[in-house]
């Protein structure tokens, strides 16, 4: 699946100015690594969209330089560039008239694939977002559900292997309840395909779920902070980022630190299995540690690795991580 290898990309002193005189982006410097999520967030109208516009070229930035790995966007023929990008935005923008199966298979098709790679390449794709094929590759967008829409957007973005996708709110017109599993669905997703991926929201705790980085902007494309989320919950850089990322960034900062390896109090005696207490896997969050720690009456949680008991955390051990 992951074929191509992916790159980063790098904006150096990118503006755009629109032809009314609107500033969406003023000065804009990042470098997004490869293989990486990174997610753009900032209120409406801070340019989070222009610039992921400027990425593949439907928008040409008014200054700057912006690289696709060593190529240089501005430089590039836009047709070939926008093929090595998938492009997923809100309400996926499927065509109504052709099947599931035509919709994925829209740019494979437009880069000449042989029939029988065409329909192998959507099969998997659709199994991949978790749509099986004999149930669904017949059926036209209107014939699906908001989430299982957004799944076959998905599908057709990955179709020709781009080195890059972007994202621009695509979750944000389905239910509360769907965003979830598709956000959990994608990020395991991303753990197949290891693409370089933009991910616009505005919304903080998704951009928390989801991103390697977060980039905060403010009005202007001016960029606030960018850091992965753990950082950005626990040293906001600035005011306006504390007040961004909200008043219970504490509790969101549970769930994206991991329960720590080193550090670990001994087992108290008698209890040598983790079977015994309330316990977390090794690779769960605070946030589970401190679930399973309300649950007991130990007063204490074991944490294991396998069957393996590696030692105990107590509530104090939970916030001096969280204060680390
Ligand atoms: N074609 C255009 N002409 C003039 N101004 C524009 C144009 N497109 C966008 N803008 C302005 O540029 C600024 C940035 O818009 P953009 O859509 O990039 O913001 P955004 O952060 O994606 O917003 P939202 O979260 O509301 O989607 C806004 O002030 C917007 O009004």
């Amino acid at each position: 699946m992951n074929r191509t290898a992916a790159v980063s990309i790098r904006l150096e002193g990118v503006r755009k100015q629109y032809d009314d005189g609107t500033v969406a982006v003023r000065e804009l410097s990042l470098e997004l690594p490869a293989g990486e999520l990174t997610v753009l967030v900032g209120p409406s109208g801070c340019g989070k969209s222009t610039i992921l516009r400027m990425i593949n070229r439907l928008i040409e930035p008014s200054a700057g330089r912006m690289w696709l790995g060593d190529d240089e966007i501005t430089a590039v023929d836009p047709i070939g560039l926008r093929r090595r990008i998938g492009y997923v935005i809100q309400n996926v923008g499927l065509f109504p008239h052709q099947t599931v199966r035509d919709n994925v298979a829209t740019v494979p098709k437009l880069l000449g694939w042989p029939k029988q790679r065409v329909a192998e390449r959507t099969a998997e794709l659709l199994d991949l977002v978790g749509l099986d094929p004999a149930r669904y590759a017949a059926r036209y967008p209107h014939e699906l559900s908001g989430g299982q829409r957004q799944r076959v957007g998905v599908a057709r973005a990955l179709a020709a292997d781009p080195v890059v996708l972007l994202m621009d709110e695509p979750f944000s017109a389905v239910d509360p309840i769907v965003r979830g599993r598709l956000q959990d669905e994608f990020l395991r997703l991303q753990q197949t395909v290891r693409k370089t991926i933009v991910f616009v929201t505005h919304d903080v705790d998704e951009a928390v779920r989801l991103g390697d980085r977060i980039v905060v902007l403010s009005e202007g494309g001016r960029l606030e902070q960018f850091a992965p989320p753990a950082v950005l919950l626990s040293r906001p850089a600035n005011d306006f980022v504390a007040e961004f990322v909200g008043s219970d960034r504490g509790i969101k900062l549970l769930a994206v630190t991991p329960i720590p390896r080193e550090g670990l109090r001994p087992l108290p005696d008698g209890h040598v299995s983790a079977a015994q207490a309330p316990s977390v896997p090794l690779g769960g969050s605070l946030r589970d540690a401190l679930a399973a720690l309300l649950e007991g009456d130990t007063g204490w949680v074991a944490v294991h690795d396998g069957g393996t008991a590696l030692g105990i955390l107590t509530p104090e051990d939970v916030y001096s991580v969280l204060r680390r």
